[in-house]
Formats: C-alpha cells, sequence, structure tokens
C-alpha cells in the first residue's frame, strides 16, 4: 500500500515478527486495515491469531516490525480511547458485578459513552448488578463486550468474541456488533465460526503459520481456491485411486462417502463414473469458505480412509 494510504489506515501492520522458542509464531505479517473495515482474522489452531491481536494492542512485543493504529502506537491508542479490546486472556476480579466492571473501565476515559448505554447494547442489563464471578461463561462475555464497548472506540480487536455464547446470545451479539460498525467503526475480530466471518466480515484474513495465505473478500479468498467439490457414495472406491482421477486436487474418503476436491470437475466426474459406473447421491458444489479455508490452510493433502 502507498505510504499516503497507509498513514489514513486504521490498522497499520508492516514485516511484524513474534517467536517463542523455536515456533514462529508470526512471521514477517503485512497488513493494513481501512477505517470503517470489519475484518476477520481466521485460521487453524497455533496459526498466529492472538499474537498478532495481542502485538496489536500493545500487550506483546514484536520481535521486530511497526504498529501504528489510527497513525499513533498502540498504547498512544489505547490511551486516546480509540481501542477496545475483547481477548480470551485476562479476566476481571470476580466480586465485582458487571456494572461495576464497565464504571472502572469508563472512568478510564474522559469520552466514555454511559455505562447503561454500554451495558444495554452489550445484552448485560438483566444480570448487570450480579458478581462476575456466578455468571455463565456467555455472560461473562457479553460482559467483556460492555467493557471493551463503554470508550465507545473507533477500532475494536476481538478474539473468538462468541465462543461461550448460546445461538441466541451470538445473534444478539452480532446484532449489537451490527450497530455499532454502521457508524463506520473498525473491526477486526478472531473466530473459528466460519459462518460468522461470512456473514458478518466485509474482508477475511486467512493465516498459515504465521503468515497470511488469503486476504479480501470471501468471494475473492473462495475464488482463490478453483474448482468444486464433488461428493458422490461410490462403493468399492481407494483413497489413492480417487486422487488419481484426473481434474481431482485432493480426495477424502469416510466409508463410501467420497468427496473430491476438484480443478476440473467435469472430468473428475466423467473419470469417476467411468470407473465406479454405480456411484450414486452425486452432488457437484462450489467451494464455501470451509472449502477454501481448509484447502489454503492444510499442512499435507487431505487424504483419509476410515
Ligand atoms: N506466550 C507464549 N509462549 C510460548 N508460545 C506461545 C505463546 N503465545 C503463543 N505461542 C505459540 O505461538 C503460536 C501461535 O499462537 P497463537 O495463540 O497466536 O495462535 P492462534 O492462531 O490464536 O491459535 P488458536 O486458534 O488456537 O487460538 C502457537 O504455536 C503457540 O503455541
Amino acid at each position: 500500500m502507498a505510504d499516503a494510504e497507509k498513514t489514513d489506515a486504521a490498522v497499520s501492520l508492516k514485516g511484524l515478527r513474534k517467536t517463542f522458542g523455536e515456533v514462529r509464531a508470526v512471521d514477517d505479517l503485512t497488513l493494513n486495515i481501512a477505517p470503517g473495515e470489519v475484518v476477520a482474522l481466521l485460521g487453524p489452531n497455533a496459526a498466529g491469531k492472538t499474537t498478532t491481536m495481542e502485538m496489536l494492542l500493545g500487550l506483546t512485543t514484536p520481535d521486530s516490525g511497526e504498529i501504528e493504529l489510527f497513525g499513533r502506537s498502540p498504547r498512544r491508542a489505547a490511551a486516546d480511547g480509540l481501542v477496545g479490546a475483547m481477548l480470551q486472556s485476562g479476566g476481571f476480579l470476580g466480586e465485582m458485578t458487571s456494572r461495576e466492571i464497565v464504571q472502572v473501565m469508563a472512568a478510564q476515559y474522559p469520552k466514555a459513552m454511559k455505562v447503561d448505554d454500554a451495558i444495554a447494547r452489550a445484552g448485560v442489563t438483566k444480570y448487570a448488578k450480579l458478581k462476575y464471578s456466578g455468571l455463565s461463561g456467555g455472560q461473562k462475555q457479553r460482559t467483556r463486550f460492555a467493557a471493551a464497548l463503554v470508550c465507545d472506540p473507533d477500532l475494536l480487536v476481538l478474539d473468538e468474541p462468541t465462543v461461550a455464547m448460546d445461538v441466541q446470545s451470538r445473534q444478539e451479539f452480532w446484532a449489537a456488533m451490527r450497530d455499532y460498525t454502521t457508524a463506520g467503526r473498525t473491526v477486526v475480530f478472531a473466530t473459528h465460526y466460519l459462518a460468522e466471518a461470512q456473514d458478518f466480515a466485509d474482508r477475511v484474513v486467512l493465516m498459515r503459520h504465521g503468515k497470511i495465505v488469503a486476504d479480501g473478500s470471501v468471494d475473492a479468498v473462495v475464488a482463490k481456491v478453483d474448482g468444486r467439490t464433488i461428493r458422490a457414495t461410490v462403493e468399492g472406491a481407494s483413497v489413492e485411486l480417487l486422487n488419481a482421477l484426473p481434474g481431482v486436487g485432493t480426495a477424502q474418503l469416510r466409508g463410501e462417502q467420497a468427496e473430491l476436491h476438484c480443478s476440473d470437475s467435469d472430468a473428475a466426474l466423467r473419470a469417476l463414473l467411468a470407473d465406479h459406473p454405480r456411484a450414486r447421491d452425486i452432488s457437484v458444489t462450489a467451494m464455501s469458505l470451509e472449502d477454501a479455508f481448509v484447502a489454503l490452510t492444510a499442512d499435507e493433502p487431505v487424504m483419509e480412509e476410515v
């Protein structure tokens, strides 16, 4: 990205590296996020998502590289109330009520929103007077959300925000987030729920081994992986032979259920039917975000036989 554009970025990460002993958690990562973008950080376990977010927030120091949030250092941006965060690590004092927790956060910022507004937006009102230690996992998550929101930040950083929430809580959470982002705020969130990325993010950044392997809209990321998926019930097939079919990239076989990720699904289907004329329940589908995720983050071609 050009320098002129970079200074306008909500988030600018340049050449970030972080190692823990032998592990390269984040490996030369460069990423610019414009104000108003909602970005999902995706990747398998240990891809480096949390480490990236912790560096972005100034909680971990990179070995090398540069970080700017709205043209400021992460600590300056946080002190100025520009950033709200909801992380997996760290907790609150169990003896405090949700309301007290949000109040304490609000007291740190001169331009914080009203405590009751943050509590209402995060859906905490009903149990705001209960002690944090007695809350369910999902209620704790919502309290953290209220605490992140109360400084009325321009940038929200959320690490697996809905992890302990039930389906209804999750829906309410994303509805609250939509309200928040319609005002043009920037959000970076990590999730293992690809549907959340699909429904909510303008842009997905897919990480693997500390590097970015795909970056763009869901459609653009899915389009990075050629082809379609053929699913069929096939008797007497072997995964090696399915993998050897023309047009097949990777094949999985679970019992008689074959799943072929294809670069040329027409050629693959013709060959499959030639070899297995009794193949049945055949479907051919375009790649999903999940297919693209697997294809782009797998260490080895997926070859499973059960
Ligand atoms: N404080 C630490 N000490 C040692 N190793 C660490 C530390 N923090 C992270 N790592 C390692 O760095 C790598 C990246 O971890 P990170 O938590 O950033 O991944 P992640 O993508 O957030 O994973 P997950 O989806 O499981 O939350 C992992 O191999 C992890 O074990």
